[in-house]
């Protein structure tokens, strides 16, 4: 996608369900915008070593949970970036407020069929290891969808929308909120 004239002027943290985009669509907004890409998932593999399937089954996810507010917080310590967050981060309320005075955040709203869709065929979330994968998606995605509305704006993905498109309507969200600043300046 074509690099816009404009950058952050704070760090923005993309939240929503599993398989909206966010690491996909997160790589693609920094890469324009020239800002460093985070993902908490790649921090907590990199520090741990190991993927985070492993980290549940090995600590649990209380432990996972704990590791993920630190390296949050960590990350959003330096110059304004673009934060992928885990599909779980956003739902604990400290989260939510330490994000909060930091960042922006932005959520990407997609429907269940585009999730199901993206999520069914890999095996890389454990939370999806159940059953009835399906049946746990729609739970979880039924159960967060009014947490994740706290977020601060809201980008709808659509099938028929690409990765550098998608990331080009985040930008173009955070341009019509006064979020982007003059890259000269
Ligand atoms: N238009 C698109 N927008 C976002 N992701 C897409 C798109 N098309 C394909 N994908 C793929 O969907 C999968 C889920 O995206 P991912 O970025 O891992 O989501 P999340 O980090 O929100 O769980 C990835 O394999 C990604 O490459
Ligand atoms: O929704 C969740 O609770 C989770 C989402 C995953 O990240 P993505 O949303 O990037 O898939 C990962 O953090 C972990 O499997 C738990
Ligand atoms: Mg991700």
């Amino acid at each position: 996608m074509p690099s816009p004239a404009q950058t952050l002027i704070k760090p923005v943290v993309l939240v929503g369900m599993m398989g909206a985009g966010k690491t996909a669509i997160g790589g693609a907004m920094a890469r324009a915008l020239g800002v460093p890409f985070l993902d908490s998932d790649e921090a907590l593999v990199e520090a741990a070593n190991c993927s985070i399937a492993e980290i549940f089954e090995r600590d649990g996810e209380e432990f996972f949970r704990a590791r993920e507010s630190e390296v949050i917080a960590r990350l959003l310590d330096g110059a304004p970036a673009v934060l992928s967050t885990g599909g779980g981060a956003y739902l604990s309320a400290d989260n939510r407020a330490m994000i909060a005075k930091r960042a922006t955040t932005v959520w990407l709203k997609a429907d269940l069929a585009l999730l199901w869709e993206r999520v069914r065929h890999k095996t890389t979330r454990p939370l999806l290891r159940t059953g009835d994968p399906y049946a746990t998606l729609k739970d979880i995605y039924e159960a967060r969808t009014p947490i994740y509305a706290k977020a601060d704006l809201a980008v709808e993905a659509h099938a028929s929308y690409s990765i550098d498109q998608m990331a080009a309507r985040v930008i173009d969200a955070l341009a019509g909120a006064n979020l982007l600043k003059d890259k000269a300046s």
